[in-house]
């Protein structure tokens, strides 16, 4: 192949990757802002991490004067949220919320999901627990017949990895230990994040309870035991529904 050609195979090669990046980033604002129907006037949503969840907020943004204020499941999404000056409450603060609203890496039919891609897990699970229903905001992609393609996160107490690790073996999968920037990576609860590869999750509610058994974890983002109770899927025909 002459140079010239190989110059605008590559250049269509780009745009076409550019193009497939912008989809799924217009999935995900489509999501985000059939969510806002969600939020009830006068009272505290619960936000998730992650950039589906960056979307929402920017949303939010747009009718924060509506809203008492939110709680945040990481450091980030609070940054993000204050950036926007939503006021970030403290959970120890609120007894309960209409919604939590968040993004997913995978989701069932049945509404389980795989959940701490962007290493908040834990606190999503918290906060999602006190929330009176959970809205997942998903592009379509998320959506999976069986969980465990996407790596399954579990946060684990630090002197506690090994052993940790060595009994998720048993459990099938095998275990890596998270890095970022060349360190392992430290969420923001201090601890570290093993994600099981190689899984096939035929039962998430018996695999929740059994890494959840295992002490030295904090917390497996297997979201199965309270999974979502509606999903707002990004298609390109438009947001499905799904109500679980
Ligand atoms: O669980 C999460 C963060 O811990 C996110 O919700 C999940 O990783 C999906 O992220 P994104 O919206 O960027 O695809």
């Amino acid at each position: 192949m002459s140079s010239r050609l190989v110059k605008i195979a590559s250049l269509l090669l780009f745009q076409d990757k550019a193009m497939t990046a912008m989809t799924q980033d217009e999935l995900k604002q489509a999501v985000a802002r059939e969510a806002i129907k969600y939020v009830v006037d006068g009272q505290i949503v619960g936000v998730g991490t992650g950039s589906t969840a960056n979307f929402f907020i920017d949303e939010l943004a747009k009718i924060k004067h509506r809203i008492k204020g939110a709680v945040a499941s990481s450091e980030a999404t609070a940054a993000r949220l204050r950036a926007h000056d939503i006021e970030v409450y403290d959970l120890n603060q609120v007894a309960t919320m209409p919604v939590y609203i968040d993004g997913a890496d995978e989701i069932t039919e049945q509404g389980a999901m795989i959940k701490g891609g962007g290493a908040a897990l834990t606190r999503e699970k918290i906060v999602a627990s006190v929330a009176e229903k959970f809205i997942c905001i998903a592009d379509g992609s998320k959506l999976v017949k069986v969980l465990g393609k996407f790596p399954l996160p579990v946060e684990v107490i630090p002197m506690a990895q090994a052993v940790v690790a060595r009994k998720l073996i048993k459990l099938g999968g095998e275990p890596r230990l998270r890095f970022k920037d060349g360190k392992p990576l430290i969420t923001d609860n201090g601890c570290v994040i093993i994600d099981m590869v190689d899984l096939k999750i035929t039962d998430p509610v018996e695999l929740e309870r059994q890494i959840n058994q295992i002490t030295g974890v904090v917390t497996v983002g297997l979201f199965a035991q309270q999974g979502a109770d509606v999903c707002l899927l990004g298609t390109p025909d438009g947001v499905k529904t799904l109500k679980f």
